[in-house]
């Protein structure tokens, strides 16, 4: 037991001053993490490949059009995103040494940004130290030093940039060659429409390549993205656009087989359409690409009487159905019929009965829906766009269905033709 006050502190130690860190908390030497979703240097992610084609990211009807409603973010605070990083938090990478460009730090953020510490001093080199007496060999007009400014100034040599002894561009500095093409802005093929959601690298989203088993005879599918459309010395091929829209009962899996086609990805958790949805998706069919201008309806009954508007002016329609649901292919033979009263006379009408990987549980016969087809002139095929089946056959066939261009010549369309009307003979009274 301390004796007087003296030994208290002595005992527990010295009494902390006012202001100074209190014991439990020191200062640490480790740059502090991010606050819990603060981040400065990356955007918020869209949640899910739902991205931009679901609910809330559908073409110029959805709500809230544009790209998907992000996922809340974990909030910190009034406002995570927008609050930076607390003081030295860096939650990029550290800083690594590139070569004679140092200064310019690699991996210093996405883009270059300058998020993070400051460029550091190099390390200390391995080996022995240069001996500071040496001296080096200059030419004679260099002067003693070495310095510049002692030069005299008609010995002065000049570099035009891109001239004899300069450095090129892209070795100015491997870092600095580096800052200016990574990152992750890089640009879509010209001609497509940005991305709804954060791309996502991985094979799931290369599109199958010219002459790939998946894209069956015929036809191919190309990403124009990353491939030219023109093989070097070939010769250009004509592009077409359809409008091809998408009918049925909702929760058949509309949305899921565009996705499959034109992203060839699944989301079992997909949030149903409002309003419609639109992408795109060009293909090569014999010598002609086909840009699929895809609208996707919504299903669900409040939104029946937009319709009207995606089917109009399509070149094809693809009624969906699902296998193991019948009311769903009494829907849909309500759709032919609105078709055959209200679309266009010439629409190619395709029947998919998707979800054919629930076989177990399937309640309308293929038997019974590939006759419904037969019997009015439909392409008809079961589908799973869970597991990827026959979505490009689909696609293939609508192509094989279209007329070609030349078949097709547009005064023998069967949009309006205006002509002069006939002048009226001059009549004369006298
Ligand atoms: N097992 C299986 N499930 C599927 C398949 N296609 C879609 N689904 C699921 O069916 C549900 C509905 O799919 P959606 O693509 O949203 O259906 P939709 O017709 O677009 O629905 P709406 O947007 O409301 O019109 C989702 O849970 C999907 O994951 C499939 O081929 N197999």
């Amino acid at each position: 037991k301390p004796r007087n006050t003296q030994e208290l502190h002595t005992r527990r130690g010295p009494r902390p001053r006012r202001g100074a860190p209190a014991p439990s908390d020191p200062p640490s030497p480790l740059p502090r993490p991010c606050a819990p979703g603060a981040n400065p240097t990356h955007p918020p992610s869209w949640d899910g490949p739902g991205g931009g084609v679901r609910a809330g990211g559908r073409g110029p009807w959805g709500e809230g059009a544009g790209p998907r409603a992000p996922s809340p973010a974990p909030r910190a605070g009034p406002s995570p995103l927008s609050r930076p990083c607390a003081r030295g938090a860096n939650p990029t990478p550290p800083p690594s040494w590139d070569g004679p460009g140092g200064g310019v730090r690699a991996g210093g953020g996405a883009g270059g940004r300058g998020a993070g510490p400051p460029a550091l001093a190099p390390p200390p080199r391995a080996g022995p130290a240069p001996r500071a007496s040496r001296r080096r060999w200059l030419p004679r007009w260099a002067g003693r030093s070495g310095d510049p400014a002692s030069v005299p100034r008609w010995r002065r040599r000049r570099r035009r940039p891109g001239g004899r002894g300069s450095v090129p561009a892209a070795e100015a500095g491997p870092s600095r060659a580096r800052l200016a093409t990574d990152g992750p802005g890089r640009g879509l093929a010209s001609g497509q429409p940005p991305p709804l959601r954060a791309p996502r690298p991985g094979p799931s989203r290369a599109a199958a390549a010219p002459g790939d088993a998946r894209a069956g005879p015929g036809l191919s599918l190309l990403n124009l993205g990353r491939r030219r459309a023109r093989a070097p010395g070939s010769r250009a091929m004509a592009l077409r656009e359809l409008k091809v829209c998408l009918l049925g009962d909702t929760g058949v899996g509309k949305s899921s087989i565009v996705w499959r086609f034109v992203e060839d990805s699944f989301d079992p958790n997909i949030n149903p359409t409002i309003g419609a949805s639109f992408m795109t998706k060009t293909v090569q069919y014999q010598n002609e690409l086909h840009k699929f201008l895809i609208w996707d309806t919504a299903g669900q009954e409040r939104f029946r009487a937009l319709a009207p508007m995606y089917y109009r002016g399509s070149a094809a329609a693809i009624i969906v159905y699902d296998i193991t649901k019948e009311e769903t292919f009494s829907t849909l033979k309500n759709w032919v019929k609105e078709l055959r009263q209200h679309g266009p006379p010439n629409i190619v009408v395709a029947i998919a009965g998707n979800k054919c990987d629930l076989i177990d549980v399937r309640e309308v016969m293929e038997r019974d829906a590939k006759d419904y087809a037969d019997s009015i002139h439909a392409i008809f095929v079961e589908t799973s766009a869970k597991n990827a089946i026959n979505i490009n056959e689909l696609f293939i066939e609508i192509s094989r269905r279209i007329p070609s261009a030349d078949a097709n010549p547009p005064s023998g369309g069967k949009g309006f033709k205006l002509r002069r009307q006939p002048s009226e003979p001059q009549r004369s009274c006298c």
